[in-house]
């Protein structure tokens, strides 16, 4: 998927005690700090899981005689959820979770080899830079609109339902600032757009695993701090609306999330895992899953995997967040193209059937006295493979414009239905980004149920298409599309051509929260 890539992603920051000193550092490595907090100093802080306070007692919602502390705001469909409906929500989900512990299968350790085809691709992308995917590139109006969702997905849902703007930043507990977890990394993409975050980042852990795409990501996050940590276009004024924060902590680490549990790296054990108990547990905040997460619905056990680590990695009321290809897009192609391929069927069966009936006849009508059955048999044109079927049989979906192309190797459900919902792969072309790289659906109801099974309720779902219709005049998210390049300035026109916005609209954007 295009736009993953770029740096020059930075958004505006919400809180205006955000505004820290500018002035650039010297070293280009993360050094780390021997003073106390300081909220000028921008260089990365080396990250201190013993600093991290307890976790805190879960905060009940408030009874209906009212004696239980406030219910903290959480945006969107959420906060609509009764109390009533929210609790009953988490005893089930718990009792899920039980079940799920007894049922979930067991990771085949032969299965646990991570598709070679795909590190293969990731490592093998070239690092072109961001002038030339900023000019040069032919699909520049797609990486910008791509980055500018993944952007509005961090701005809006990763801050803590309790963080208010410009609050936050003022404290100097290390503890109120994000624990971020970047599931499938890549070359680092998005450590302009955390390091914008409206709630500062404390510590970024990124896992890939392309140990290519790992080593550019390091080496990404080592050239923000040597420029005074500050990333994409904030560091060298184009965005400039104001300095970014200081510089977070950061570690990369080479590892196929969906094929292992991720608990044996020891920064994702020191900030908090837990398998699967049901108890009050330190852990990240956020876990993000960047254009990724389809890779796991390979097969049941590593769609498991993969929300085990998900769900164990994150603490209670932690976020994740993250886009995958929409399975209503896909389904309905699908269903469009078995329809026509049937018609086409039909037709061709229809024209052999009269051809023959055809054929039938003028030849009775030349040897009166043969049977039908020896007349019936019309003439094979040369070369013609008389198989039936075999032609069309060979068909199979696929569709796309000139800079995207999703093609299924093999059948695919006439209703666009995908069950079971794994190892549905396909193959997925896009200009300049990828090359026929393998990918399977990620059925969208299926998923949601599934996860909640790993007390991760959904909060949000929306097609690229529909975060643009809804955040194009947003207060902050519009002006940062004109500063991304998705529109002219002052409200102008799309910078994204429909062909652009047509492969755009292959992806959708989802939030859930860990309950
Ligand atoms: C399209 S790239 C997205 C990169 C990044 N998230 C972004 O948005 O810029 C997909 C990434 O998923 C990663 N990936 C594939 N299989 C994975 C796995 N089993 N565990 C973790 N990441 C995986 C690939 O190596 C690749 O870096």
């Amino acid at each position: 998927m295009a736009g993953y890539d770029d740096r020059d992603n930075s958004p505006p920051r919400r809180g205006k005690d955000q505004e820290a000193s500018s002035s650039a550092a010297s070293s280009s490595k993360p050094r780390p700090r021997q003073t106390d907090d300081n909220e000028n100093d921008e260089l990365p802080q080396p990250f201190d899981a013993k600093k991290l306070a307890p976790a805190k007692k879960r905060v009940r919602s408030p009874s209906p005689n009212g004696d239980a502390p406030p219910r903290q705001k959480r945006p969107g469909r959420r906060s609509r959820i009764t109390d009533a409906s929210r609790e009953q929500a988490r005893r089930a989900a718990e009792e899920r979770e039980r079940a799920t512990e007894q049922e979930a299968p067991a990771v085949d350790p032969r299965r646990n080899v991570i598709n070679d085809v795909v590190r293969a691709h990731y490592n093998a992308v070239p690092e072109r830079g961001r002038d030339w995917r900023k000019t040069d590139s032919r699909i520049k109006g797609l990486r910008s609109f791509n980055n500018w969702v993944k952007s509005c997905i961090i701005q809006k849902f990763s801050p803590d339902e309790d963080h208010t703007p410009g609050a936050l930043e003022r404290s100097t507990h290390s503890n109120k600032k994000l624990l971020v977890l970047d599931i499938g990394c890549g070359k680092g993409g998005d450590l302009g757009k955390w390091q914008q975050a409206p709630q500062q980042v404390e510590l970024y852990v990124g896992l890939d695993p392309a140990d290519v795409s790992i080593d550019q990501a390091r080496e990404r996050y080592r050239s923000m701090a040597s420029r005074g940590g500050h990333g994409g276009r904030g560091g060298r004024g184009g965005y400039g609306r104001r300095p970014p924060p200081r510089l977070f902590d950061a570690r990369f680490h080479t590892k196929d999330c969906f094929g292992e549990p991720i608990d044996d790296i020891d920064i994702v054990r020191e900030v908090g895992f837990t398998k699967g108990v049901i108890a009050e547990h330190r852990g990240f905040d956020v876990v993000s899953m960047m254009f990724c997460m389809h890779y796991a619905f390979e097969s049941k056990e590593k769609a498991c995997q993969m929300l085990q680590n998900v769900a164990g990695a994150l603490r209670k009321g932690g976020r994740f967040i993250g886009c995958i290809p929409s399975s209503d897009v896909i389904g309905s192609n699908v269903e469009k193209f078995n329809k026509e391929l049937q018609a086409k069927l039909e037709k061709k069966a229809k024209a052999k059937a009269e051809a023959a009936e055809g054929a039938a006849a003028a030849a009775a009508a030349e040897n009166p006295n043969k049977t039908g059955s020896d007349t019936a048999k019309p003439e094979q044109e040369d070369g013609e493979v008389e198989e039936e079927g075999e032609i069309e049989g060979e068909e199979t979906a696929q569709w796309g414009n000139d800079i995207y192309r999703v093609r299924f190797p093999g059948k695919t459900p006439e209703d666009g239905i995908f069950r079971p919902p794994y190892g549905w792969k396909y193959n997925f072309f896009l200009h300049e980004a990828v090359e026929e790289v393998p990918e399977y659906v990620v059925p969208w109801e299926a998923f949601r149920a599934l996860a909640e099974n790993y007390n991760l309720e959904l909060q949000y779902h929306k097609s690229f298409r529909d975060v643009w219709e809804t955040e194009k005049d947003d207060r902050e998210l519009g002006p940062l599309s004109e500063r991304m390049g998705v529109r002219e300035r002052h409200g102008g026109a799309l910078l994204v051509s429909p062909e652009e916005m047509e492969a755009a609209s292959f992806y959708v954007a989802f939030c859930f929260y860990r309950v």
